[in-house]
C-alpha cells in the first residue's frame, strides 16, 4: 500500500510544544500517527521571492512535512482575503460579511497551482492524496491536470450553507464543478452533506458529499489532563478559584465562535440568578487569530469593550467575573483546565465540528464530570445530544443552561457525562481518518474515472 499525502495549508511545527490554535492540525495530526504519511502545506513563512523555492522537509515520528512559503502579496490575496474574507464567513453563513475581488480570487488559484506544482514531482503512483478545507478546493482540479492518477479524497472542515445561501459567492460554479476531481468528497455532518449535494446538484455537477464527524484522541488527551492537573499550572489555577466554580472557553477568537454572545449569556446569568455572583469564575481563553483580517480586529476591540463592561458592572474588591486571555495556551495544559472546569462554555454561531466541546468530555474526572453547555450550531451537537444545548443567540437561554449545569446533581452529571464519554470514544480521529480513508480505497480506481468528468481548469 502506497503512502497517505495528506494537504493541507495549515500544517503543525512538529517540534514546537505550543501550536497555533485550531482543529484541522490537532485531528489530523492524532489521525496520521504512526501512518506511513507526508503532510504537505504552507510553511507559516511569508517571503518576497517564491520563484524557484524548494520544498522544505523534515521528518518526525515518521511523518515528512514538506512545505513551501508565500510571498505576502499571496498570504493577502489566498488566506486573509479570499480563504478568511470570503470563504469562511460564507460557510459559517454570514453573508453581509462577505467581500469578493478579482484579484483574490487570482491570488487563491495561484497559490492552490503552486501547491499543485511543488507536490506533483513528489508523489508516487500508489499514494492516496487527501487534501484539506477550502483553501485547496480546486487543488484536486489541478493535480488532475498535471497528470496525477492517484485516489484523491476531499474533506471540508467548516460547515457547507445550502444554495440559496453559497451562490452568493460569484465563482461557486466554478469551484463546484472542480470538485469532479475528487474520488470522495467529505464534509462534518449529515446537514453539511445535504446542503452541499443540493449545490452540486443546482450547478448539474455529478459529486455526492459524505458525512464523516471529525474526534479527538480521547485516550491521550485524558492521559495529558490527568498529568496536567497536577502540574504547576493546573494546581495554580485551582488555587486561584479559592473554591469558587469554574466556567471554561477555550476558542480562537473569531466571529464564529459566538464569543459576544456568550459574554452577554453570562452577564445575564449574574443578572438573574445573583446567587453565582462572587461564587463562579469565567475563564475565557481566546487566542488572536487571523490578526490582520479587519473583521477580526473589530471582533477583539468589541470582546475588549464588553469583558470591560460585565467586569466594571458586577464585580466586587475581590472578585473578577470573567477572565479574559487572548495569547494561545498549550493544548497539555489546556487538558488540566478542563478537568478542573465544571462547565466547559461552548456556543459558536456555527462551527464545523469544535474539537473543544469533545476535549472537554474526554478531560472528565468519572467521579465528578462536569457539564457541558453546547451550542445547537456546532457540528459536535448532533453527536452529543446528553450536553445542555442552548441557542447562542438568546442570552437568556444560554444563561438558564449555565445556572442548571452549576446546579446539576452529580447522578445526573455522571449521566449525562457518560452518554457523552462513549460517543467521544467512539468517534476518534482516528476512526474519522480510518473510515474516510476506507471509503475512497472501496471507490473504482481514478484510472477507470469517465474521461467526461475531467474538466480542463482555466
Ligand atoms: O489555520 P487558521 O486560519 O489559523 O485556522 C485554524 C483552523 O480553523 C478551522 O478549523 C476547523 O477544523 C476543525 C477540525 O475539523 C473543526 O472542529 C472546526 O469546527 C473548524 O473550524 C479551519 O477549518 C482550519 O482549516 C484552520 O486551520
Ligand atoms: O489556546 C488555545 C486554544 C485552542 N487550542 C486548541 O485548538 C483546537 C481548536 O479546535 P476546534 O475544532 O475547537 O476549533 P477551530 O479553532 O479549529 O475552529 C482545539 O484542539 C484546542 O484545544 C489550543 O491548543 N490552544
Amino acid at each position: 500500500m502506497g503512502r497517505l499525502i495528506v494537504v493541507s495549508n495549515r500544517t503543525p511545527s512538529p517540534r514546537e510544544r505550543t501550536q497555533p490554535a485550531g482543529g484541522l492540525t490537532v485531528g489530523l495530526r492524532d489521525a496520521v500517527r504512526g501512518v506511513d504519511s507526508m503532510w504537505f502545506g504552507w510553511s507559516g513563512n511569508q517571503v518576497d521571492d517564491v520563484k524557484g523555492q524548494k520544498v522544505d522537509k523534515d521528518t518526525v515520528d515518521g511523518v515528512t512535512y514538506a512545505t513551501i512559503d508565500m510571498t505576502p502579496a499571496q498570504y493577502e490575496g489566498f488566506y486573509q482575503n479570499f480563504s478568511n474574507g470570503l470563504l469562511w464567513p460564507l460557510c459559517h453563513y454570514r453573508m453581509g460579511m462577505l467581500s469578493f475581488r478579482r484579484a483574490d480570487w487570482d491570488a487563491y488559484l495561484e497559490v492552490n497551482r503552486m501547491f499543485a506544482e511543488h507536490l506533483t514531482p513528489l508523489l508516487r503512483p500508489d499514494d492516496v492524496i487527501w487534501v484539506h478545507d477550502y483553501h485547496l478546493f480546486p487543488l484536486g482540479q489541478m493535480l488532475r491536470d498535471a497528470g496525477v492518477m492517484c485516489r484523491i479524497g476531499f474533506f471540508l472542515h467548516i460547515p457547507f450553507p445550502p444554495w440559496s445561501v453559497s451562490r452568493a459567492l460569484p465563482i461557486a460554479d466554478e469551484l463546484l464543478h472542480e470538485m469532479t476531481a475528487y474520488d470522495l468528497v467529505g464534509v462534518q455532518t449529515e446537514e453539511d452533506a445535504i446542503n452541499l449535494d443540493g449545490c452540486f446538484a443546482a450547478c448539474g455537477v455529478q459529486v455526492k458529499a459524505r458525512a464523516f464527524a471529525i474526534g479527538i484522541d480521547p485516550d491521550g488527551f485524558l492521559e495529558q489532563a490527568e498529568t496536567a492537573v497536577k502540574s504547576h499550572d493546573g494546581r495554580t489555577l485551582r488555587e486561584s478559584l479559592h473554591g469558587r466554580k469554574l466556567i471554561l472557553g477555550v476558542d480562537r477568537l473569531d466571529y464564529s465562535k459566538g464569543l459576544p454572545e456568550r459574554m452577554l449569556g453570562y452577564a445575564q446569568l449574574l443578572k438573574r440568578y445573583p446567587e453565582h455572583l462572587g461564587k463562579v469564575t469565567f475563564l475565557q481563553i481566546a487566542p488572536v487569530s487571523r490578526g490582520g483580517v479587519a473583521t477580526y480586529q473589530q471582533l477583539r476591540q468589541q470582546l475588549e469593550e464588553l469583558v470591560g463592561r460585565i467586569n466594571g458592572e458586577y464585580a466586587s474588591y475581590e472578585w473578577t467575573p470573567i477572565r479574559y486571555l487572548t495569547s494561545p495556551v498549550a493544548r497539555t495544559t489546556l487538558a488540566g483546565f478542563h478537568r478542573i472546569a465544571d462547565v466547559g462554555l461552548v456556543t459558536p454561531l456555527r462551527d464545523g465540528m469544535n474539537l473543544v466541546a469533545k476535549e472537554y468530555v474526554a478531560a472528565q474526572d468519572p467521579k465528578d464530570p462536569g457539564s457541558l453547555v453546547l451550542s445547537h450550531f456546532a457540528g459536535a451537537a448532533p453527536e452529543l445530544p446528553d450536553a445542555l444545548l442552548v441557542n447562542p443567540y438568546d442570552a437568556d437561554d444560554t444563561a438558564d443552561a449555565l445556572h442548571l449545569a452549576l446546579t446539576m446533581p452529580l447522578p445526573e452529571r455522571k449521566r449525562r457525562w457518560h452518554g457523552m464519554r462513549d460517543e467521544v470514544w467512539k468517534h476518534t480521529a482516528a476512526t474519522w481518518a480510518r473510515d474516510f480513508l476506507e471509503a475512497l480505497h472501496a471507490l473504482p480506481s481514478p484510472h477507470d474515472r469517465e474521461p467526461e468528468h475531467r474538466v480542463k481548469h482555466r
